[in-house]
């Protein structure tokens, strides 16, 4: 029978065509969809439905999605590291750019100039009034970057090409990370003393409790007299009281970013984007195919890759039959499942367990058919969160 995949936006069609027809039924409405493939959309625990077996974010945040209910309900929810950065680090290029130079309002004022039929007399009016919209360059700057992941690091050598001086603060920066990032790149050992010693500052980090609201008023009234921060990463970071305040109070010369809030339209100093980040065909593309190849691959084999709240695990498919289980990572489950199995005479052939905080999971390849009652008894296990008998040996 096909599986039915629900997507809850838009999804690039280069993303969808990884699932095939005659496997894979995909639509926007699904009572009981087999796994869930969406972007920004808001889901809720309640929304999901029983048969869910897995979800997929076609990009990098999972803010929107209720991780911890899918944990303790045994669904690995994915996401496409790295997959948008580019498109991401592009947006930064023209933030900056926007920050330092008179474009928007210069581009204004041209518009004002309609009713000027005469060209000279457009050109002298426009060549009195450009000093109005002068700027200034970005060699020479200092950018500090919070967050130096996938696109924190990409936008950290933008900069550094572009001529500009970057400072990085990172606490929680994976090995991978660190070896992507140029030497060049400072350390500031804390917050505070990146945003004391930036002309630029700009966010790539996640929303996450520990960050919520951590640009707060304590560091935006440190910062040095003409500052430009630049928020990509999700507004909750900022804590919009705060950033009010330190626009009013002036040192804080500019704030650009991706999301927009009522208090913030409209101001001068604040340049507000629509959530275009990723909204390029490449990173759309890039997005929907890594998360679709992800769901397919966990669906017919049950193996994990880019999940945030499971462990990674691949294991190579020996045998036609396999069984996936995650449990409540606690000892003697493991031994309980494999004595089940050898209690019913079934041979394990090959099997990976592991886990990730209060989460073990499992792929076991078998030799012959395991009954429902077999999958029934480990079910009822204590600790035992879902099994799955993925393929038939014959
Ligand atoms: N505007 C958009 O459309 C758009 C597109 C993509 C991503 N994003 C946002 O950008 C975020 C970063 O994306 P990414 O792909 O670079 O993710 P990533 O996981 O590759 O990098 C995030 C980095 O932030 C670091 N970090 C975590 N806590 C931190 C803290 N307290 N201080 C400083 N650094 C901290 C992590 O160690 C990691 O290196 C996403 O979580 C998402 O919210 C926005
Ligand atoms: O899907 C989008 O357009 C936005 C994605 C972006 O916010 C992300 O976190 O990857």
């Amino acid at each position: 029978m096909a599986k039915q995949i629900l997507t809850l936006n838009q999804i690039s069609l280069k993303g969808l065509e990884r699932l095939p027809r005659d496997c894979y039924e995909i639509a926007s409405e699904f009572s009981q969809p087999d796994a869930i493939l969406l972007r920004s959309h808001k889901l809720k625990a309640e929304d999901i439905p029983e048969s869910v077996l897995a979800i997929g974010r076609a990009g990098a945040g999972t803010n929107n999605i209720p991780v911890a209910e899918c944990s303790a309900r045994g669904i690995p929810v994915f996401n496409s590291p790295g997959a948008n950065a580019n498109a991401v680090k592009e947006l930064v290029a023209a933030g900056l750019l926007l920050g330092s130079r008179g474009i928007i309002e210069g581009i204004q004022y041209v518009d004002t100039l309609a009713s000027i039929t005469d060209k000279a007399e457009m050109n002298q009016v426009l060549e009195a009034h450009k000093k109005n919209f002068k700027g200034s360059e970005l060699v020479g700057k200092t950018l500090g970057v919070v967050g130096l992941g996938a696109i924190g690091s990409m936008v950290a050598e933008m900069a550094l090409t572009m001529g500009m001086d970057v400072v990085g603060y990172d606490p929680a920066l994976s090995v991978e990370a660190a070896w992507r990032l140029s030497s060049q790149v400072r350390k500031a050992d804390t917050l505070s003393a990146l945003f004391a010693r930036c002309d630029y500052i700009t966010l790539h980090l996640p929303v996450l409790d520990s960050t919520r609201g951590l640009i707060n008023a304590e560091l935006l009234s440190a910062v040095r007299e003409g500052t430009c921060l630049l928020n990509f990463a999700r507004q909750e970071i900022v804590d919009e009281d705060a950033l009010v305040e330190a626009l009013n109070g002036g040192n804080l010369r500019k704030y650009i970013a991706d999301f927009p809030a009522p208090a913030l339209i409209g101001r001068k100093d604040v340049i507000l984007m629509p959530h275009i980040g990723a909204s390029t065909d490449e990173a759309e593309d890039n997005c929907a195919i890594m998360a679709a190849d992800q769901i397919r691959d966990f669906l017919e084999n049950g193996n994990i890759c880019n999940s945030v709240n499971f462990p990674n695990l691949v294991l190579e498919r020996v045998t036609g039959c396999r069984l996936s289980v995650t449990n409540a990572n606690v000892p003697r489950i493991l031994g309980s499942l494999l004595s089940i199995l050898a209690d019913d005479d079934i041979n394990v052939i090959d099997m990976l367990n592991k886990s990730r905080d209060e989460i073990a999971y499992n792929l076991i390849d078998i030799e012959s058919h395991a009954s429902d009652e077999v999958l029934e008894r480990m079910r009822a296990l204590d600790g035992v969160v879902n099994v799955r008998l993925i393929g038939d040996c014959d």
